[in-house]
């Protein structure tokens, strides 16, 4: 397998105003690998995945995917090229079924429209994609389920298969273990770890098991910029890593 970065951002900058919430980054993500990026609260974090995504424009520098810059394309036509992604906030239709929500992942990202649905062909190409989806992310059995009879952990695993049905090759996880109890949280990072000869994986999370768990490398932003990035070892060696991020997160857990 090529080492060449799959994606790469080179001098990013955001601004809101006067504040810099993505300040000079420089960050590259491997075919295969799980890259997870921690950080304390606004660190800046999600901002980065937004530009990633390219949910927001950056107001400096560039993001290559697979060597090819993302601006100036709209959200659809870069989820096209295949970065997908999920937010924090679990956005799934409640009253639709697992398969049905998957499906409808599926039909927008294709760029259907619901009156318009013609060709049978695709619509089988759907269906298929959705129960394979299902499948990968341990949901056959709740396909015909409303999500919202389902647990919390079960949605946030829906959220997911609803990601991988857009068929990316770059996955972005905004923290997918968020709110889940320790159980759930095993679950979840299971079924991460097992995608991982398929799919490409950035993920921002809290949960220090489940990072130093999965991740191949780890970047760790403090205040916009990149405080430290290297393999799991490597941050967790890290003198400055600890001094500056460990040590605070490791006291406000016990505080
Ligand atoms: N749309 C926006 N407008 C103004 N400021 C913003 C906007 N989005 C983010 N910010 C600010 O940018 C900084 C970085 O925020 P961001 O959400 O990226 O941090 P984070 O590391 O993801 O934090 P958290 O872990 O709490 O989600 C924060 O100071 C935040 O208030």
């Amino acid at each position: 397998m090529s080492n060449e970065p799959i994606l790469a951002t080179h001098g990013l900058i955001r601004r809101f105003g006067g504040l810099v919430a993505v300040s000079d980054v420089d960050f590259d993500v491997r075919p295969g690998e799980i890259h997870a990026i921690l950080g304390p609260n606004g660190a800046g974090k999600s901002t980065l995945i937004n530009l990633l995504s390219g949910e927001i424009p950056p107001s400096e520098g560039q993001v290559l995917f697979h060597g090819k810059p993302i601006q100036g394309k709209s959200v659809r036509q870069i989820a096209r090229m295949g970065i997908g992604r999920s937010h924090q906030k679990t956005n799934i239709f409640p009253r639709l079924n697992c398969l049905q929500n998957c499906e409808l992942a599926s039909r927008i990202h294709m760029g259907g429209v619901f009156g318009s649905w013609r060709s049978r062909q695709r619509a089988r190409k759907v269906s298929e994609r959705a129960l394979e989806v299902l499948e990968t992310c341990h949901l056959v059995h709740r396909a015909y389920t409303p999500a919202a009879d389902m647990s919390y952990g079960e949605q946030r695993q829906l959220q997911i298969a609803m990601v991988l049905a857009t068929a990316p090759t770059l996955m972005l996880l905004d923290e997918p273990m968020a709110g889940m109890g320790r159980e759930e949280t095993w679950q979840v990072t299971e079924l991460l770890k097992s995608l991982t000869d398929r799919y490409t994986l950035v993920l921002i999370e809290h949960d220090m098991d489940s990072v130093f768990c999965l991740a191949d490398r780890i970047t760790v932003m403090v205040d916009g910029c990149v405080l430290e990035s290297g393999t799991t070892d490597q941050i967790r060696t890290s003198e400055k890593v600890r001094d500056v991020y460990l040590g605070r997160h490791h006291e406000e857990a016990t505080a």
